[in-house]
């Protein structure tokens, strides 16, 4: 499979945080989601992408090219959605639409149109009337009116309520039927990714914890449940997070087949994204 998008050794300092190596890519044809708790990285990793905030250093190769020397080419190939909204609010969207169109080679106002329609937002309202899910809609109208191949949306669904939620899910499911090489988004509602993502990638602490297609990420990890005496220096080896109550313990392991072999007699249960998420950071251990 290509990789529509290739990231390596990339760092970002800013103080005490630092993006340290993160290093993943992006197969064609996937909706993938970056995971991470406040604070993780999830915002610098994606602006970095886009040439939003500076490196420090690392390739990023977008369509096989890379983006350094090939920005304004290749930005015209990417739909961007950012939870910092890049408009003029005093803009109507007619207006700001206006001011973005120019820079995209294959606008396509019949597209743009449509969006509109599909969203229900009227063109003449200004941008700071809207309400955040209006705001989140109206980008993504504008993300998705010039024919990107990619798009890279920065928490598209944080504040947004349910129905809204669902209905973003769904085009962007659209989207990738129509046509759409890859659809690339940052979130902790993992909820969502659980419905539409294919692939999943964990940052934690600037640093890539994992990056796995999520069927198998569901399959690899096991809640365990059992008697806390069958705890020991070894077998705790075998948990990437332990909690232990007076009936007993609680662990999580992606190495389900020797947690049955050395303890038998314990209760093995799916696991939710949520967990994983939870089970890879600090305080997921005992
Ligand atoms: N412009 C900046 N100047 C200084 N520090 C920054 C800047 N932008 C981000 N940071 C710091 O970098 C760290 C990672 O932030 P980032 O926004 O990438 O995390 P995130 O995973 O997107 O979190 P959230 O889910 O809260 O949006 C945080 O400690 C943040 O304070």
């Amino acid at each position: 499979m290509n990789s529509i998008l290739e990231v390596s050794g990339l760092n970002k300092s800013y103080g005490d945080f630092s993006l340290d190596e993160v290093t993943f890519s992006l197969p064609e044809g996937c909706i993938t989601g970056i995971i991470g708790v406040n604070g993780a990285g999830k915002t610098t990793t994606l602006r970095s992408i886009l040439g939003l905030t500076k490196k420090n250093s690392g390739s990023i190769k977008l369509f096989g090219s890379e983006m350094e020397h090939h920005e304004r080419e290749l930005k015209n190939r990417i739909g961007i959605v950012l939870d910092d909204g890049y408009f003029y609010d005093e803009l109507t969207m007619a207006e700001m639409k206006d001011v973005i169109a120019p820079a995209y080679s294959a606008w396509s106002e019949q597209d743009y149109k449509r969006y509109m329609n599909r969203f229900s937002l009227d063109p003449k309202q200004r941008i700071n009337t809207l309400s955040k899910g209006m705001r989140m809609k109206y980008a993504l109208a504008l993300a998705l009116s010039h024919q990107a191949e990619l798009l890279i949306m920065d928490e598209p669904t944080s504040g947004l309520d349910p129905l809204i939620r669902s209905q973003l899910l769904t085009i962007l499911t659209d989207y990738m039927n129509e046509g759409g090489k890859g659809v690339f988004f940052s979130t902790h509602i993992t909820s969502d990714l659980d419905k539409i993502a294919d692939m999943l990638i964990m940052i934690d602490h600037g640093k890539i914890v994992f990056q796995e297609e999520k069927d198998t990420l569901l399959d690899s990890y096991r809640k365990v449940k059992g008697d806390t005496m069958t705890l020991n220096a070894d077998t705790r080896k075998l948990f990437l997070s332990i909690s232990t109550t007076e009936f007993g313990f609680t662990g999580i392991t992606n190495q389900t087949a020797k947690v049955q072999k050395c303890m038998p007699d314990v209760v093995v249960e799916r696991l939710t994204i949520e967990d994983i998420m939870l089970s890879h950071v600090e305080g997921g251990r005992e």
